[in-house]
């Protein structure tokens, strides 16, 4: 593995067809609606990303009999689970936060744990909307630890939430599942739609009206085969390639194309982007497709207050694409950004200020002055994969050499970024990692 990298800019790039690897939301829900239908269930082009795999270690260690092969995982049927265990969550925000409904739903007590990057991140946003369902449960001054008890008896119940959040949402939708009567949930904005779908596709009945989600309770079934379409996110950083590049240089090929995942491609089209999406289909209720990406001068947007939950983990990447774009880009009520895997907001202007970029930073946003000419430096990522790879984007379209010092993070969604990365900037790579 790459731990510390050098990148030296403006170099060559190739022609390639990038295949993101398995989306990383949808992995996680897949795996964890698989255990729960206590059936068969092959999963193919599961997410080659860390945080799956903890919701996976999560699932064996409360007994679910699972077996990974490289990115094929198959789920068996159980029989006897454990009623108590301790679950590493990782660095992983959507296990420790989906995780204890199953916990509380399965009638099995736990105490859910993290990394000290996860443990500095709010927890209450999930224990309080799961209390108020009949959860058992309590946080650590509303951070993990979280210590889920047995015996929860849930009830329906309309909840309306203000934080606008994929995460809680699913949690609640989860909960659902093992309670009495029907449980609505009302979003404040849409976010990301992707339990919902996945709840459909296992058989459960589900109504969507505009932003309020209703669950009717009940058993799941096992398609027994689920194949997960590419990942929006990572493929993002390709694409920002691609528009930045002097010739066209990328496809990106089988890349989910979910309109609650591609906020970023509708904010970059405004920006002046050129990119043709093609062969769309529907897999398993998900969109999906091929994206052409041509050279493209881009200018300043300002991004729209509603789309910020659907391009809430581009919105690095945006600052980095906002450095080379005409004109000011402003971004604002992306608060959430704060309380991430780091301080994205923080990571961001801190680490765009060094490449020389003219970035401003709000408490809940950013503000860029664009048309800059980067130059490499030392960078530091606070141990954050979506802040390594922006700023890997930037360092390849600046002059001389970034040094990245915690590069290693990628993996936590996508292992083969940097494997990937050489293939597309073959002399631009330096591997400077100290193996014992
Ligand atoms: O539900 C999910 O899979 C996710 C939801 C988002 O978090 P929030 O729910 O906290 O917005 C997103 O940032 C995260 O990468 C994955
Ligand atoms: C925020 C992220 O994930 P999580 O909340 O699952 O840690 C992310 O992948 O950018």
């Amino acid at each position: 593995m790459i731990l510390m990298i050098e990148i030296k800019g403006l170099q060559n790039l190739v022609k390639y067809s990038y295949h993101p690897p398995g989306d990383k939301s949808i992995s996680h829900r897949v795996a964890i609606l698989g255990a729960l239908s206590n059936d068969w269930l092959n999963i193919t082009n599961f997410s080659q990303g860390k945080d799956c795999f903890t919701t996976i270690s999560c699932l064996q260690e409360i007994g679910i009999p699972i077996e990974v092969d490289g990115t094929t995982v198959k789920i068996y049927p159980w029989k006897k689970l454990k009623n108590k265990v301790n679950l590493d969550c990782g660095n992983s925000g959507t296990t420790a936060r989906l995780l204890p409904s199953i916990l509380g739903g399965l009638n099995i007590e736990g105490v859910l744990f993290g990394d000290s990057s996860l443990s500095q991140r709010p927890m209450e946003r999930v224990i309080t909307p799961l209390k108020k369902l009949g959860g058992i449960l309590e946080g650590t001054d509303g951070k993990l630890p979280i210590k889920v008890e047995r015996g929860w008896r849930l009830r329906g119940e309309k909840l309306e939430l203000q934080i606008p959040s994929a995460q809680i949402k699913s949690a609640i939708l989860l909960a659902g599942l093992f309670a009495s009567n029907p449980v609505i949930v009302k979003e404040s904005k849409v976010t990301r739609n992707h339990t919902e779908i996945m709840l459909k596709e296992f058989g459960i009945n589900l109504e969507v009206k505009e932003r309020e989600i209703t669950i009717y309770p009940g058993k799941l079934v096992s398609p027994r085969e689920y194949h997960v379409v590419g990942d929006f996110s990572s493929a993002a950083y390709f694409i920002a390639l691609g528009l930045l590049s002097k010739e066209e240089i990328i496809e990106i090929r089988d890349v989910g194309l979910n309109p609650t995942r591609t906020a970023f491609l509708e904010v970059i089209t405004k920006m002046g982007a050129k990119i043709q999406i093609i062969n769309e289909k529907v897999i398993h209720g998900e969109k999906m497709g091929d994206i052409k990406v041509f050279p493209s001068t881009l200018k300043g947007i300002e991004v729209s207050e509603d789309l910020i939950p659907n391009i809430i983990d581009e919105l690095p990447l945006l600052g980095v694409l906002a450095s080379f774009a005409q004109g000011t880009t402003k971004v604002v009520k992306a608060g959430e950004l704060r309380v991430k895997e780091s301080d994205r907001i923080k990571g961001t202007v801190e680490n765009l200020k060094k490449f020389g970029v003219n970035i401003m930073e709000l408490e809940d946003g950013f503000i860029v002055q664009g048309g800059n000419k980067l130059r490499g430096r030392e960078i530091y990522c606070h141990k954050d994969h979506r802040i390594v790879m922006a700023m890997t984007v930037a360092a390849l379209f600046s002059e001389g050499n970034t040094k990245i010092l915690d590069s290693q993070w990628v993996n936590i969604s996508n292992a083969p970024f940097f494997k990937e990365i050489k293939k597309i900037a073959p002399n631009s790579i330096i591997d400077l990692s100290v193996r014992d």
